[in-house]
């Protein structure tokens, strides 16, 4: 399929994008090689983006049934999170049944699965989610979580094996989780599926809430496909930056604002299907990775059984702050100079290990004059490296060498648009970055609903303050993240 941007449809022949361009024909020696940015070896798919293009892999092959098996009996259990109020003894004696079954599995050789990507990551899915059921109804009277050998060991191999950390990511529950609701007809086996016709393979509540607060990124992912096609189109015409070139770049923005605007009700519409207390008090919990808990340390047990194994250092659960999308936006619309560079401020910086496969290290950042705006402690990081930095560690490698490719671009949009001096691209520019800002005011409204408000409510309720920070750093972030972007926008010095 080719993955050039089409030319809207009906455009009279004189329109300048329908013009011959002066210099067609055989591409340049030293042209950019641009056709690879939605190329297999990033893993984007022109119809699907950085969703897969098939439904991903339901069942893992008979050799690894005991994890689809106890993860089945899992949900089935509808096991209650070990900190809500109502647990009777009861859901504690069925959830240790269930652990305790976990504790008795064997160590199952991970070597098969490495012949697939689609294999590692259903494994990854299946045994994060495993971990995070596990973790998550231990009574908190537990002094140490302590992760059993049947999970950790195939877990970090697995993570080593795909670059991420052993613990649920964006792509677990939101990239890798979906499935038609209703199967395309054999006529068109592939097809990207309808925002309507998608469903979750695995949900912790087996709630519609949970179901549509990942479904709400799973559709906006798949209304950003277009985006990626725009930008490769401007990256082409910016290599050849002459006049034609700003004009269709000044259109292909113009475009590029009008997707980044449809993500906005898309994000707004979560609301019909998620309802904010269900999301704050029994989704969001079960998605808690190791560092939301200071009291308590997560142990890997049976590290030692293989020795190409390292102590994870990277244990923050899945966020939408993973979504390559939103990054692709802003490294291409050169906002990441703003936006990537918030700072956790308030935590030491966790004892952090070497590099390794299972220890991805977060992308080079180049060091940023600004300084750290806000502060954040619901996904904690290390202090030298930015949240939405780290973040990307978290999405697939694949996906991580797709945003490298794009902020390595030699003719950066940003800088173009700087130096062309040219009032209709720069508003054209602004219009995208708008979009932007826009989509981010949607996200710090949705933030203020679904985690500050719950929060104080259950600070109420407690009548003392609860535990940490609540909601208040999660939403200082996030307003910081839409401040910064809007800071993006660029002055016309005409
Ligand atoms: C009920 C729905 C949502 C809630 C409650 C929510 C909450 C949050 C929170 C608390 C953060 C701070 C980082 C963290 O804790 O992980 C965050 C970051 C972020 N979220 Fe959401 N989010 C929601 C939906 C979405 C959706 C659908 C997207 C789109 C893919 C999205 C994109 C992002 C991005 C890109 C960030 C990083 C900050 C930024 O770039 O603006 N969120 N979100």
């Amino acid at each position: 399929m080719d993955f050039l941007f089409p030319l809207p449809p009906n455009l009279p022949p004189e329109h300048f994008l329908a013009l011959p361009r002066p210099d067609h024909g055989q591409a340049a020696v030293g042209t950019p090689d641009t056709s690879t940015l939605a190329a297999h070896d990033f893993d984007v798919d022109t119809r699907t983006g950085f969703m897969p293009p098939q439904p991903p892999l339901v069942r893992l092959p008979e050799e690894w049934e005991p994890w689809e098996t106890i993860l089945d009996d899992a949900l089935a259990r509808r096991m209650k999170l070990a900190d809500k109020k109502d647990i009777t003894p009861d859901d504690e004696a069925r959830s240790e049944q269930w652990r305790a079954r976990v504790r008795e599995l064997p160590i199952i050789q991970t070597a098969g699965l490495t012949r697939s990507e689609i294999l590692l990551r259903r494994a990854h899915h299946v045994l994060a989610w495993l971990m995070h059921l596990y973790v998550h109804t231990l009574p908190r009277s537990t002094p140490d979580i302590r992760i059993p050998p049947p999970i950790t060991v195939p877990l970090l191999q697995v993570s080593a094996q795909l670059q991420l950390p052993p613990v649920l990511t964006y792509s677990d529950d939101v990239l890798y989780n979906w499935a038609y609701k209703v199967p395309p007809s054999p006529a068109f086996p592939v097809r990207p599926p309808a925002l309507d016709n998608l469903r979750c393979l695995t949900l912790f509540t087996g709630t519609r809430d949970e179901e549509e607060f990942y479904l709400a990124s799973a559709r906006i992912e798949l209304r950003g496909v277009e985006a990626l096609s725009l930008m490769r189109a401007i990256m082409d015409e910016a290599f050849l930056g002459d006049s034609t070139a700003i004009r269709r770049i000044t259109a292909y923005l113009h475009s590029l604002a009008r997707v980044i605007a449809d993500l906005t009700p898309i994000l707004a519409a979560v609301r019909e299907g998620c309802d904010p207390e269900v999301f704050y008090n029994d989704i969001r919990p079960w998605f808690k990775g190791a560092d939301s808990d200071a009291a308590r340390k997560w142990v890997f047990e049976g590290l030692e059984r293989d020795p190409t194994l390292q102590e994870p250092t990277e244990l923050s659960g899945p966020s939408a702050g993973q979504s390559s999308l939103i990054h692709a936006l802003d490294v291409f619309l050169g906002v990441d100079k703003n936006t990537h560079s918030n700072f956790l401020a308030e935590k030491p910086a966790p004892a952090s290990g070497p590099a390794s496969p299972a220890n991805p290290a977060p992308p080079a950042q180049a060091p940023s004059a600004a300084a750290p705006t806000t502060t954040f402690s619901s996904a904690p990081g290390t202090t030298s490296v930015p949240f939405l930095t780290r973040m990307q560690s978290y999405m697939p490698r694949h996906h991580r060498a797709f945003l490298r490719h794009l902020s390595a671009s030699p003719r950066p949009l940003r800088t173009l648009v700087e130096a062309a001096g040219d009032a209709p691209l720069l508003e054209a520019y602004n219009a995208a970055v708008t979009a932007l800002k826009v989509f981010r005011d949607a996200h710090v409204r949705i933030v203020a609903l679904y985690i500050l408000g719950p929060s104080k409510r259950a600070r109420g309720l407690m009548g003392q303050p609860e535990k940490g920070t609540g909601g208040t750093d999660a939403f200082k972030f996030v307003k910081g993240v839409r401040d910064q972007t809007a800071g993006a926008l660029l002055r016309n010095t005409e």
